[in-house]
């Protein structure tokens, strides 16, 4: 009997031995977030993959910038589909651009949200002054006036109050992953502008809703928003690419859409950001991230 006792204790040392042998290593956050393929792409990261898009597998800016665009409006039209309803089918979208690539993404994004049967109008207060620049963005202002959506140049008119009673929705595309704070004018007046109308503060409750366009602009790409710097509060962010690490800091409230569903999966893998592909279902552009399943 004693044997048969001893026998047994060895055998369940030996199984809990062979358990905690088993049992899942803890990770760090980081190495969770790599092994998922779900990284955040840092913003020097997210610009090595936009220039590597651009040289080897040979995309052209106008091709990304379409598919950025054509993205982020779908984002907007799914996320304010509720709003829209009770709009009669039909948003006020003010899409502010700024003078790089986000801007870019802004124009192409008004002219698709034309052809889904809203009202854009857009505040364009700079474009860059070399010849790919005029050539890139004089073709997507030039196909946004066939379309007879405004463009205005001058952002000084565009107090809170203006915002408010001109959109239902304000697409920011005023800065991405190159931004470097803190914003110089005209874009210091206007993001304070549009951090004023799209806060919930008045009485009602009502107040505009804000899609920022890769990251909030005025948010420092990597760490978020900075004090003293006036940092928009989204409703929706739409991520391309990837997230980037400021993603850490969006709240519970914040719809987080992503976007940009062209990277090959060799690039992919090498920047840790492969995992998004398989989210996106069928043949769907964008999908509306579960914060729940993120590993950051
Ligand atoms: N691979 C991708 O993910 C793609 C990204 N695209 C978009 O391209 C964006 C990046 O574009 P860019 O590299 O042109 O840069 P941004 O559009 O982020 O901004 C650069 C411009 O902003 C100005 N600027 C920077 N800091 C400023 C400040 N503090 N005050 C005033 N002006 C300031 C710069 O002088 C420059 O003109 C991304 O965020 C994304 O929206 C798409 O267009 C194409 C594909
Ligand atoms: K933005």
């Amino acid at each position: 009997m004693r044997a048969i006792r001893q026998t047994t204790r060895a055998a369940s040392a030996a199984w809990q031995r062979m358990a905690s042998d088993l049992a899942p290593v803890p990770m760090s956050a980081a190495a969770a977030r790599a092994s998922s393929g779900l990284s955040l792409l840092r913003a020097d990261d997210a610009a090595s993959v936009d220039a590597e898009l651009m040289s080897s597998p040979g995309f052209s800016v106008d091709q990304l910038m379409e598919l950025a665009g054509l993205a982020v409006a779908t984002a907007v039209h799914k996320e304010f589909e509720g709003l829209a309803a009770e709009r009669g089918g039909c948003l006020r979208v003010l899409v502010l651009c700024g003078p790089g690539n986000n801007g870019g993404d802004g124009l192409v994004a008004a002219r698709h949200l034309a052809h889904f049967g809203h009202k854009p109008a857009v505040v364009y207060p700079r474009m860059g002054s070399s010849d790919e620049a005029k050539r890139l963005f004089g073709n997507l202002l030039r196909q946004l006036e066939d379309l007879d959506v405004p463009v205005v140049r001058d952002a000084t008119p565009y107090s809170a109050d203006v915002i408010r009673s001109s959109a239902d929705v304000v697409v920011d595309a005023l800065f991405g992953f190159s931004f470097k704070p803190p914003a110089r004018e005209p874009f210091a007046s206007l993001l304070a502008a549009v951090a004023e109308a799209a806060s919930p503060a008045e009485a009602d409750g009502e107040c505009v809703r804000l899609a920022s366009v890769d990251v909030p602009s005025g948010w420092e790409v990597n760490d978020g928003p900075q004090e003293g710097s006036p940092a928009l509060s989204p409703h929706c962010v739409v991520s391309l690419t990837a997230p980037k690490p400021f993603a850490r800091r969006l709240g519970a409230a914040t719809a987080h859409w992503l976007g940009g569903r062209f990277v090959p999966p060799s690039l992919a893998r090498r920047f840790g950001v492969e995992g998004y592909a398989a989210l996106y279902p069928a043949a769907e552009q964008v999908v509306r991230l579960d914060p729940a399943a993120m590993p950051w």
